[in-house]
């Protein structure tokens, strides 16, 4: 391996800055801080590249690197680590806020939140964080009588959200209020927080920042947060048709042999989540296992850096292990003391909704046989830069009770971009 490397060595290394600090998690990862200059040889996958620094070689995670940054760079990369101009940007446009009204599993959910705690709404202060065309604040005073609903949304489309209050003559309620969470001043304390703010993998675009800065700026003393709480599950599976889609194609394509491809095809197919991934459940190879919880009552932002979680699968049936797959499931407290929880889960038991699932491939399938037994942890790793960003890291060991299976150790790092 390492004599590959060197003959790929060859090519002239590049200078990088390393924007922040990072410690390797096993001995082939590099170890640097923040402000180092590494020396890239080898950019061995997109997320991946093989470096230097003072003698010591080993993988660097792409997305901490900067080539040729210089201060300014590295200033203009800090100017906007949030991205926010495109973020809302996109959000005073209908695509987004169309994909989410027509996830009716996802707008039923919240829907069902507010018929089902109507009575307790009576006369209550609501915040709806990030409120987008209004749905849910919209639900509120039309399905109950709180006294208020403060509707903040920081994008362009907080203007028309005050024309759809005024057109359902909710004004009286709602008082839409344009502007980023974090800065708004509401008049008062709220006895109630609601957002929907999950994204892929439940944290990518780190909206939950917000609505944590706003819980400890403006819930009141035993107020509730909706979401309450919130689980990352994760599965091994199957995943045959997205294989043989993308990989096995390149065996015999009209008869051709193109198979050469396949390392280009496992790099730009497999190296990446897949987002909007539908999983049957026949393609689940263990009983699915939460892997992360997070109560939303004492979640804090810090802890958003890195979350880690463990995971045990038994497989229940022999097959091919293709990759992981993961979703979430959000649960919303009762307003009444004995009151039933609403959940929103977008696992593939539930009804499909607009988040579907990711799925994470392996870079090769690996046969598993019923009662193998794949262990190992799952790293959310919040990008020290792009703050909407991460990394998720999968290290996993496959104890076969086959005799050729021996304890692969494996572990891939899927950079989640937009
Ligand atoms: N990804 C999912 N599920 N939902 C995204 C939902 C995002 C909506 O919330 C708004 N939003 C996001 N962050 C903030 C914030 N800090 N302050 C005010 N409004 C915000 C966006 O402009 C969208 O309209």
């Amino acid at each position: 391996m390492q004599s590959e490397k060197e003959d790929e060595e060859d090519a002239s290394p590049e200078e990088y800055l390393a924007l922040c600090s990072f410690t390797g998690s096993d001995s082939d990862q590099l170890t640097f801080s923040s402000g180092d200059r590494l020396l890239v040889h080898v950019k061995t996958s997109s997320d991946w590249w093989w470096a230097e620094l003072q003698g010591d070689k080993g993988y660097a995670p792409a997305c901490y690197l900067r080539q040729g940054a210089t201060e300014e760079v590295e200033d203009a990369s800090l100017e906007d680590p949030w991205q926010d101009e495109e973020y809302f940007g996109s959000y005073g446009t209908l695509r987004l806020h169309l994909e989410m009204l027509s996830d009716k599993s996802r707008t039923k959910a919240y829907q069902q939140v507010v018929l089902s705690n109507s009575a307790s709404l009576r006369s209550k202060v609501v915040m709806d964080l990030g409120c987008g065309t209004g749905i849910i604040s919209l639900f509120c005073a039309q399905l109950a009588q709180p006294s208020v609903v403060y509707a903040v949304e920081a994008s362009s489309m907080a203007e028309y959200t005050r024309q759809l209050v005024k057109q359902n003559g909710c004004e009286e309620v709602v008082t839409v209020l344009q502007g980023r969470a974090e800065e708004i001043e509401l008049p008062e304390q709220v006895d109630i927080l609601v957002s929907e703010w999950m994204g892929n993998c439940l944290l990518f675009e780190f909206m939950v920042e917000s609505v944590l800065l706003a819980r400890d700026r403006w819930l009141r003393e035993g107020g509730v947060m909706w979401p309450s709480s919130a689980a990352l599950t994760l599965v091994p599976c199957q995943a045959n048709s997205y294989f043989a889609e993308n990989m096995a194609f390149w065996e015999r394509p009209y008869g051709l042999d193109f198979t050469p491809l396949q390392p280009l095809a496992q790099q730009e197919f497999f190296t990446k989540p897949k987002f909007s991934h539908l999983i049957e459940p026949d393609d689940c190879l263990s009983t699915p296992c939460d892997v992360i919880f997070l109560d939303m009552y004492t979640l804090k932002v810090k802890d958003l850096e890195e979350i880690e979680g463990q995971f045990q699968f038994c497989v229940k049936k022999s097959g091919f292990f293709h990759g992981f797959t993961a979703w979430f499931t959000v649960y919303f407290e009762s307003l009444e003391a004995e009151g039933a929880a609403v959940e929103l889960n977008t696992g593939p038991d539930s009804e499909p909704t607009h988040w579907k699932q990711t799925l994470f491939m392996l870079d090769r399938p690996v046969s598993v046989n019923a009662g193998d037994s794949i262990s190992g942890s799952v790293l959310l790793r919040r990008n020290p830069i792009w703050r909407r960003h991460m990394t998720v890291t999968l290290h996993w060991k496959i104890n076969g009770n086959t005799q050729e299976t021996d304890n692969c150790q494996a572990n891939i790092l899927f950079s989640l971009y937009t």
